[in-house]
């Protein structure tokens, strides 16, 4: 889409892994980061958010900055823009604000400096910044996305019309991808390579053929990342009990954590969340639903 007067870019949360699919799957959700986006003689991005308020307003944005570099690639230099930014993804909770951000300074790019990249070319790109392709390529391709990234080169595929419901359970806390990666072995030996990438395997085969209760049991058997990061989750255990007890056939870490998700059929999720409410008052259980739009631009009325 070309740049007229006023649009919007909207981009999905996510959340990644699902249990054992590390770094590898993602699901889009409908919690949204939005820029409002009007020409203007200087680049000026803020927020009212109370979690984006205090951050830079200038070319040194996280945003602003993703844009620059993203049409610097291309030789293009970004006439500078008037951002308003609102997000109700929460930041650093395992729900993918990283990624959204990435994804919304690629699509201001590709807007504003009238890219055209193609959402192969975005995926592309977002990977490269942020090291993973199962958050960037949710928020972009929205529905459920397997990717894989090697040697600089991207390949995904995305899925629509999974009929099962989502609760997330989402802590006060806050905890930093980087902090929950570093706990995280620098390698594997070829039995728990085995075991983590068949348990993965299984976890796709048993969604796309709609085997919940297999479903559940992979996401539980993780070993890459979750017997490693369950420690640093407060009630990782009690969590996962409470769900299972309560209507979910499925429980894992949701992205780096800290905030669990859990899957249920189609009608248990109200029942799920009032249990996660009432056996844990300090953390906030919401239902969400599956994007399955992506990242999108919407021209504004003047
Ligand atoms: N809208 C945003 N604008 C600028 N920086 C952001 C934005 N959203 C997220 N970030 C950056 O990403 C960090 C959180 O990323 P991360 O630790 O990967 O957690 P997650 O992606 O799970 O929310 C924030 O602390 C902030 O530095
Ligand atoms: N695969 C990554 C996903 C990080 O997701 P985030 O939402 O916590 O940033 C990982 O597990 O580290």
């Amino acid at each position: 889409m070309t740049f007229n007067d006023r649009m919007m870019i909207k981009v999905p949360a996510s959340t990644a892994n699902l249990g054992p699919g590390f770094d590898s799957m993602g699901l889009a959700l409908d919690l949204y980061l939005t820029l409002e986006i009007e020409k203007s003689k200087e680049w000026y991005c803020y927020s009212l958010c109370e979690e984006l308020k205090d951050f830079p307003t200038g070319k040194d944005n996280f945003i602003v900055k993703v844009a620059l570099k993203t049409a610097a690639h291309y030789g293009v230099e970004l006439s500078p823009c008037k951002i308003k930014v609102e997000s109700n993804i929460p930041l650093a909770r395992g729900l993918g604000s990283s990624a959204s951000a990435i994804v919304a300074g690629i699509e201001l790019a590709d807007t504003v400096g009238g890219l055209q990249l193609t959402k192969h070319e975005k995926l592309l790109h977002a990977t490269d910044w942020e090291g993973h392709p199962d958050n960037v390529g949710a928020s972009i391709y929205g529905g459920l996305v397997i990717g894989c990234y090697q040697e600089k080169d991207v390949d995904m595929l995305s899925f629509t019309n999974l009929p099962i419901e989502v609760v997330v359970l989402i802590p006060e806390e806050i905890l930093l991808t980087k902090a929950s990666r570093d706990v995280l072995p620098n390698a594997y030996t070829r039995q728990q390579a085995i075991e983590a990438s068949s348990t993965a395997n299984l976890l796709i085969a048993a969604l796309l053929s709609q085997n919940w209760e297999l479903a559940g049991k992979m996401m539980g058997k993780d070993r890459f990342h979750q017997p490693y990061r369950r420690s640093l989750i407060h009630g990782y255990d009690e969590i996962e009990q409470t769900a299972k007890a309560n209507g979910a056939f499925g429980v894992a870490l949701s992205g780096a954590g800290p905030t669990m998700i859990c899957f249920t059929e189609k009608g248990k999720a109200e029942g799920l969340v009032k249990a996660l409410d009432a056996g844990f008052p300090s953390m906030r259980a919401v239902k969400l639903l599956i994007d399955y739009t992506g990242s999108s631009v919407i021209e504004l009325v003047k």
